[in-house]
């Protein structure tokens, strides 16, 4: 399905209502799985979160993840601790070329048994659960937070806990910080000082409880977006959000106000407006290790108001859905952009001209399709492939359209 967005315009003062964290949700089906007591209010309803959910619970042999990294990442620990059980996880052609060399050394170095089937440190993988009484080890930290995070969410299950050092450069930190505040909120006990984190054993139970996930900032980056681009004066509100997150995407609240939007936090929503800036300074510079998922939102809002930008910190983009990095300068270029990226940054130039009518494809990542949607307020564009959102925000075309976005939709 293509969607054909026409020169749309913005209903102001419209609310919009987005699900679950992807990443708090996944988190916490993993600890359900663990610890059956625990109950989820407002989890995602992303394909990511529902095939994590199946996945948790399935009694099957094969279990196949589609594109879901984190759920990748996640369930390799899971499965290496379900003792007298053999998986075959598997996912789209995309998750076998996404590395996860780390943290299957790291598993196997604890005891597990884990084995690759096709490439050598890529999925997919044979596991045979067993129990796992080794409690150190060593591993990388700047190639990708969810190994750690998948290390830490069955630490506590683990007869001796867990002790991980961490090497290099911690990347995508505020998500190693998000897993140990849910193992705390639940009752596990969890220290991290210096590059060493720990985990307390807690074989047997929590006590239970009701965990309620905050809504998704990832997929409210799309919003900051709309309101960045819109005229003075509009705004939106969107739930549900409070002021103090586990998510290091709410990075945007300080990020957009570069952008005129101003966020104000209301009971369990938050009202963005656009409003003037005096910025005389056009480039617009931001380090994006601790929020890699914002990185194509915010290069397509600068280019959308024509400012120069310079984005840092992006050397996770190339091992997501798609090397996002190439993908981004190859669908603002056909725009009318001049962008050029490294290893591990953009820049782009400042420009008054957007191409009209562009198809922008997607390359099998929703993140492309939303953070590009936006520009549909300046100029008529088409998002190629545009079901991909499902992937994180399956009611993203539906909420668009309620907020005035004119759109058809091309089978
Ligand atoms: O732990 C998580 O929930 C996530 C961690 C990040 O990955 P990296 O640590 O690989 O950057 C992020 O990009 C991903 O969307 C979700
Ligand atoms: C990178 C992402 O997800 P994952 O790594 O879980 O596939 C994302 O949602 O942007």
């Amino acid at each position: 399905m293509n969607v054909y967005i026409k020169k749309s315009k913005l209903r102001n003062h419209q609310k919009v209502q987005i699900t679950g964290s992807k990443s708090e949700s996944n988190r916490l089906l993993l600890l359900q799985a663990l610890y059956p007591q625990l109950q989820i209010q407002n989890l995602s309803n992303s394909d990511d979160s529902v095939l994590m959910q199946k996945a948790v619970s399935t009694k099957d042999k094969l279990v196949d993840i589609h594109h879901a990294g984190t759920a990748m990442r996640f369930l390799t620990a899971f499965f290496s601790i379900q003792k007298n059980r053999e998986v075959i996880l598997t996912g789209s052609s995309r998750m076998k070329e996404r590395p996860i060399e780390i943290l299957v050394d790291a598993l196997n170095s604890l005891g597990a048994d884990i084995r690759y089937l096709e490439n050598e440190g890529y999925p997919p993988l044979k596991i045979v659960g067993r129990d796992i009484t080794k409690n150190k080890v060593t591993l990388e930290a700047n190639v990708s937070s969810q190994y750690i995070s998948a290390l830490l969410l069955i630490a506590s299950k683990l007869e001796n806990g867990l002790e991980l050092t961490l090497i290099g450069e911690i990347t995508s930190m505020p998500y190693i910080q998000m897993t140990l505040s849910l193992l705390r909120e639940i009752g596990i006990e969890t220290n991290f000082i210096n590059n060493v984190v720990s985990v307390k054993p807690c074989s047997s139970t929590v006590s239970s409880q009701i965990l309620t996930v905050e809504s998704d900032w990832s997929s409210a980056s799309y919003f900051y977006s709309i309101i960045a681009l819109s005229a003075v004066g509009t705004e939106i509100i969107i739930s549900s959000y409070k002021n103090e997150s586990l998510q290091g995407d709410s990075a945007l609240v300080s990020i957009y106000k570069n952008f005129g939007v101003k966020t104000t936090f209301l009971d369990n929503s938050i009202c963005l407006q656009k409003v003037e800036t005096n910025d005389k300074n056009s480039l617009k510079q931001f380090d994006l290790r601790d929020a890699p998922d914002i990185a194509q939102t915010i290069a397509v809002t600068s280019f959308g108001l024509g400012k120069e930008c310079q984005l840092t910190g992006l050397h996770t983009l190339k091992i997501k859905e798609t090397d996002r990095l190439v993908a981004l300068k190859n669908e603002l270029e056909k725009l009318g952009a001049q962008v050029t990226i490294t290893n591990d940054s953009l820049h782009l130039k400042a420009s008054d001209n957007i191409k009209q009518e562009v198809s922008i494809s997607t390359y099998n990542d929703h993140r492309m399709a939303m953070a590009f949607a936006p520009l549909g307020l300046l100029v008529p564009i088409e998002i190629k492939n545009a079901e991909v959102v499902s992937k994180s925000y399956p009611d993203f075309w539906k909420d668009l359209k309620r907020i005035g976005f004119d759109y058809d939709t091309i089978s």
